[in-house]
């Protein structure tokens, strides 16, 4: 682990004490040797000592497996590098690389307090807070229930291949690989995947691999739920084609999964995105749907959920049901308190707690999901839930300010990857009836170090962050995703 009061003074938090680590262009380098090797899915060195004779007899049988075999497995071990190693080996790994986030953050937060500063009493493994075990994925092979697939050239050059891409695109090295055989993926989403492949072998147009160079078909989604319904969707760019055409090209899609070969699919609905971009949003280019049922419907933690195919939604039913009744019981949530659920997605954390609290109030961005978490809320009756659609940098100050004091907030924060904007940070800091938080984080060694520490460093006026710090007191790893590095991380902060 990089020593933090080294990192600290190299980027000159000791000569001018305002300046704290992340008042740099670059945050410090987190990711050097341990972090860097679990994070970034390099786990070569990890496989190679476990399992030496495993290894040796690997290498033998590529002696043997012929081209196609050795970019599936190329494949798998950039997009499942745990794949070789046994679960209880993997969660071992896993385990290893949260206890060190756990500690490097501690680490700083002893160097910004100092030694009498704000931290909790040495606990176990060297740590003030409590880690606990890592609680495992119910399901461990062929759990996702959303998948993207993209179209590219495959290893054999045929440009109408789907798939995961492997290589960069600034090393001009990409190449699509089919990806069945994907522990992480179920077959509903593989054959959906070879079907869409069938139809754009046979389409009249071609697939769009560079935006600039022409081309319509790219991603396939395939969401699935526990009753085994099948939402798709797929991306067209619609370059020039007139609206005609662009009917003539749905009408042709809808056929191909309807009465045509890809019937077998049995989807449950097909939408069509028309999108000129990486990614839109249903606000800026709609979901249209070709047929079938708008939603997908899951059932979870006795709540019938609507989810629509712009909404996020945990990737692993069943790990997320266990990682919701984790939050759950951190929040220590009950009739004195409201429940503040940020970044709320479909509204599940809000609407799973929602009879321990006075009162939900949630807040997401993706104005579908906020649709959905209202919908799910009148349908099972929930009557205590508040969602507000937009940015939470936008909302959350205003929202609290209208809250009445007498009523303390447990705040469940659970941003995506790039982590929480700091002006949300600033309305937890500085809203005193904020006591409790519980912070779910995907990458708790990416952005959301940066929040952690802005939730935990003695009062900074510079960076308006007046309020009291958290302290650290819990941390619980969820593991969502099996065969790969990744994992959620849920901690409780009190103050
Ligand atoms: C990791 S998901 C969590 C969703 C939900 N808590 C769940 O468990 O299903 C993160 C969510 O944050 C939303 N989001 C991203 N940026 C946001 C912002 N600036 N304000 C509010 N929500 C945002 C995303 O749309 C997404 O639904």
């Amino acid at each position: 682990m990089p020593n933090p009061r080294l990192l600290l003074s190299r980027v000159g938090f000791f000569s001018n004490p305002r300046l704290l680590p992340w008042d740099t262009a670059k945050p410090p380098d987190l990711s050097q040797s341990f972090l860097g090797r679990a994070h970034e899915g390099n786990f070569t060195g990890v496989i190679v000592t476990k399992h030496p004779r495993q290894h040796k007899y690997q290498k033998k049988q590529r002696h043997f497996i012929s081209l196609h075999d050795s970019w599936q497995e190329r494949l798998a071990d950039v997009v499942t590098p745990l794949w070789r190693l046994s679960y209880e080996e993997q969660l071992k790994v896993k385990f290893e690389a949260q206890k060190k986030i756990v500690q490097t953050l501690e680490s700083y937060l002893q160097v910004l307090h100092g030694v009498s500063g704000t931290v909790a009493a040495p606990h176990s493994e060297g740590l003030h807070c409590h880690l606990h075990p890592i609680i495992p994925s119910p399901i461990i092979d062929g759990y996702r229930n959303k998948s993207t697939f993209s179209v590219n050239r495959g290893p054999d050059g045929n440009p109408k291949t789907v798939g995961y891409y492997l290589g960069t695109w600034r090393d001009g090295n990409i190449v699509c690989v089919p990806c069945s055989h994907l522990k992480n993926i179920p077959e509903k989403h593989s054959q959906v995947a070879q079907y869409y492949e069938v139809f754009l072998r046979q389409s009249s147009v071609e697939p769009c691999l560079l935006f600039h160079e022409g081309g319509h078909w790219r991603e396939l989604t395939v969401r699935t739920n526990s009753q085994g319904h099948t939402m798709a969707i797929i991306t067209f760019h619609p370059q020039g084609l007139s609206q005609e055409e662009l009917c003539a090209q749905k009408v042709t899609l809808k056929d191909f999964f309807t009465q045509g070969p890809g019937a077998v699919c049995e989807l449950t609905s097909l939408y069509f995105q028309e999108s000129t971009m990486t990614r839109c949003s249903h606000q800026q280019s709609p979901y249209q749907l070709l047929f079938g049922e708008p939603h997908i419907f899951e059932d979870l933690l006795g709540l019938k959920i609507r989810i629509s195919p712009d909404a996020f939604f945990q990737i692993n039913t069943a790990g997320a049901e266990l990682l919701y009744q984790t939050i759950g019981e951190l929040s220590g949530v009950n009739s004195n308190s409201i429940l503040l659920d940020i970044c709320c997605g479909t509204g599940v954390i809000g609407l799973s707690l929602a009879q321990c609290a006075s009162q939900v109030l949630g807040v997401e961005l993706v104005e579908q999901a906020v649709d959905d978490a209202r919908w799910t809320a009148a349908f099972n009756g929930v009557t205590n839930c508040e969602f507000h659609a937009g940015r939470a940098e936008k909302i959350l100050p205003q929202l609290l300010r209208s809250q009445k004091d007498e009523k303390l907030i447990v705040a469940v924060v659970n941003p995506a990857r790039a982590g929480l904007h700091h002006q949300v940070v600033q309305a937890i800091r500085n809203c005193g009836a904020i006591r409790t938080l519980v912070f779910v984080s995907c990458k708790p060694h990416g952005e959301s170090m940066r929040n952690f520490i802005e939730l935990c460093c003695p009062p900074n006026s510079a960076k308006k962050l007046l309020g009291e710090p958290f302290v650290l007191r819990q941390a619980v790893p969820v593991d969502l995703f099996p065969h790969t590095p990744h994992c959620e991380l849920v901690l409780l902060f009190t103050r």
